[in-house]
């Protein structure tokens, strides 16, 4: 044996015994431990590496001694999948803790986050509220209340946005009738004067109280009622009305008192909240709540890749179903979360340079791209055009056409990629400070938006292609002009009754060739390749029809079609179209085709779709649209894509009977 091969076995011999004498324990499942971010009721709470796929999570450890409390936890957590709520990916049973990985919330709890900034401008509280929310009504509408809703559980993610956390208190009611419950829990400050009161309380109101008293300190910089001495505290939550200062207005001043009602029964219900105008003021619209759907696309990618590494699928599927949040279930969640943040950035970089010009400002909701739906909807908020058919609609085929063309032709007409991103809706700090607030410390401003320039461009162009996503986007001068908000009926029917969901699709044709077309257009050879170039000067386009998110499944069934023909653009066109984006065509199941975009104000040089054997080649055809109005011609846009390979498309209940150690909470207090 050579010297340096000695050496390096005493090395790998040395580090061995490091490693497996160590006292810390590093390593716990699949995980990599790095720091301590936290302390819980039940143990500390680390950072750790997902090694398998290098995600950041946090791993909550508690002893075994509670299992039985956090089985309640797990129990309630893992079926939760929403944007705004903390996802629990993995339970890890060690011989003496159990370890409990979870999303990880780099900006800390809302708690922190509110200290910090004194009182939070009414745009950010809105926009932090209704994504509470979304959360909530998601949570009520799975049979679950949380009963533990404060500043202290509810975290904030990179993007600063929210997700709930913290499942103990939580418990099954049924949603369809109102369940009475019994077991005191949660926190006083944040606790309904009926529960105070010792009475038997239904959980979503509790939960729509302790919402009211998170908006509170949002807004004022201090919790309602809240005293050193407990019993005053209580006092003044069954007995006092809580102080609203002059500078809140009047929509919000409305809501709190509605949310802080005394008497549970007038208190309104979740859905009822969302439809207040202080939401639809601030541009937050009932309609943008989408349900959470995950896309088959990604859910396939991530089935494919862990088959390819020898995963069991059949143990994977079992573990899906039910949930098990084991290790294969862990590595899926995360794996998935990687694609469909992948899918939704790809989504949102199309929208960053497709908007533009007049800036028009709109956001993504709910929130966080996590396990979010490939269904995107887009608000904004800056049409002019009262008639909702018009700006839904666009200006018809005329203009689609001319402004294609124009496009086409002027070479120096700038590239939307080249253009400023859309205004967010970014954190403004307040320069209001409330002198006595108990949650203040210092004020810091921070714009999460503040890098969103630049680097877009060039990431779309790279991965425009194979994104597969129908983006649906809202109608918000119609939602606003038909929503009525009534003193005593939130109107949520009418709200509810106009989703205007829009998507367009190219018609694929196989084998039908329109001959009027320019011969550019046309390749007579019915095998690929086709190229379209120097097409200034027809009329003719590759056929587009509008289609409502219902029709999508119709559209579906055409999408393997391959393009062959070029006609006109059917007299339902709703949109303008901004440019065609083409990738080469990949024959069978094979590796994916390499993207071959070519920028809008080149469109007219070369525009490829090239390829072999027709029935057995897909072509990967994005279209690109601006709803409404175009580029140059209109403010208001929104975009839409498409990728011809797949779519984007009381009775008492036993009550648990259990204490929490924790100090802030309700049980040790009686
Ligand atoms: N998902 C997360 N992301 C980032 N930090 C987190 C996360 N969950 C918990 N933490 C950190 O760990 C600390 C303790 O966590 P948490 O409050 O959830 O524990 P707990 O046992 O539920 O405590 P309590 O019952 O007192 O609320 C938090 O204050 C926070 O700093």
């Amino acid at each position: 044996m050579k010297k340096n091969e000695r050496a390096n076995l005493s090395a790998s011999y040395n580090d061995l015994i490091a490693n497996i004498t160590n006292p810390r324990t590093t390593i716990i499942g699949t995980y990599r431990i790095e720091s301590v971010v936290g302390e819980g009721s039940f143990g500390k709470v680390y950072l750790a590496v997902h090694l398998l796929t290098n995600t950041k999570v946090v791993l909550k450890s508690s002893c075994r001694k509670q299992a039985v409390i956090l089985a309640r936890e797990i129990h309630h957590h893992r079926r939760l999948l929403h944007p705004n709520i903390t996802r629990l990916y993995e339970v890890i049973c060690a011989e003496d803790r159990i370890y409990l990985a979870m999303e990880y919330c780099p900006n800390g709890e809302l708690y922190d986050y509110v200290s910090r900034q004194v009182v939070l401008t009414e745009k950010m509280t809105c926009k932090l509220l209704w994504q509470l929310c979304c959360a909530i009504k998601y949570l009520h509408s799975q049979g679950c209340v949380h009963r533990d809703l404060k500043l202290e559980n509810i975290f904030l993610d990179k993007n600063f946005d929210i997700k709930i956390g913290d499942f103990g208190f939580s418990r099954d009611t049924d949603c369809s009738r109102r369940t009475f419950m019994s077991t005191r829990c949660g926190t006083v400050a944040y606790s309904a004067p009926e529960i105070v009161l010792g009475q038997k309380y239904i959980g979503e109101c509790a939960d729509i109280w302790s919402l009211g008293v998170i908006m509170y300190a949002m807004m004022v910089g201090r919790l309602p009622f809240d005293e050193d001495d407990t019993s005053l505290t209580e006092h003044k939550i069954i007995n006092e009305q809580p102080f609203i200062p002059e500078t809140i207005s009047p929509n919000a001043r409305d809501l709190l008192i509605r949310l802080l009602c005394k008497d549970y029964r007038f208190r309104p219900s979740i859905d009822q909240i969302i439809s207040h105008p202080f939401f639809r003021d601030n541009n937050c619209h009932v309609s943008s709540i989408k349900d959470v759907k995950i896309s088959t696309k990604a859910e396939d990618k991530v089935r494919r890749r862990l088959e390819l590494v020898g995963v069991d699928i059949d143990q994977l599927n079992l573990s899906i179903s039910e949930k098990r949040c084991d290790l294969l279930y862990g590595w899926w969640l995360l794996l998935l979360e990687k694609e469909t943040k992948k899918e939704n950035k790809k989504i949102h970089l199309f929208y960053l340079q497709h908007s533009k010009g007049n800036s028009p400002s709109f956001h993504i909701q709910p929130s966080s791209p996590s396990l979010k739906t490939a269904e995107v909807s887009v608000t904004s908020n800056q049409s002019n055009d009262s008639n909702p058919s018009r700006s839904h609609l666009g200006h018809g085929t005329g203009n689609l056409l001319s402004t294609f063309k124009s496009w086409l032709l002027d070479s120096k007409s700038k590239h939307p990629s080249r253009t400023t991103s859309p205004s967010f809706d970014t954190a403004s700090t307040s320069s209001k400070r409330s002198k006595g607030s108990k949650i203040f410390r210092n004020k810091n401003s921070f714009d999460s938006n503040s890098s969103r320039n630049g680097s877009y461009h060039k990431l779309f162009l790279n991965s425009v292609s194979s994104t597969e996503a129908i983006a649906v986007p809202r109608d918000d001068t119609t939602v606003q002009q038909s929503g009525h908000f009534k003193d005593t009926q939130y109107g949520r029917s009418k709200l509810d009754d106009k989703k205007h969901s829009i998507s367009v699709s190219p018609t694929f044709k196989k084998n039908s060739i329109d001959n009027s077309l320019s011969p550019a257009l046309v390749s007579e050879d019915s095998s690929i390749p086709m190229t379209l170039t120097n097409n200034v000067h027809s009329n003719r386009l590759p056929s587009y029809r509008a289609c409502n998110s219902s029709q999508l499944s119709s559209v579906n069934s055409s999408k393997s079609s391959l393009t062959r023909s070029c006609s006109n653009i059917s007299s339902t066109s709703s949109a303008s179209l901004v440019s065609i984006v083409s990738s080469r065509p990949s024959t069978g199941s094979g590796s994916r085709p390499t993207p071959h975009h070519q920028p809008i104000d080149r469109l007219h040089k070369s525009f490829q779709f090239s390829g072999g054997d027709s029935s057995n080649t897909r072509v990967n055809a994005t279209a690109i649209f601006t709803v409404g109005a175009a580029r140059r011609i209109a403010p208001t846009s929104s975009s839409l894509m498409y990728n011809n390979q797949n779519f984007v498309q009381e009775e008492d209940e036993p009550e648990e009977s259990f204490t929490s150690d924790s100090s802030r909470h309700f049980s040790d207090v009686y």
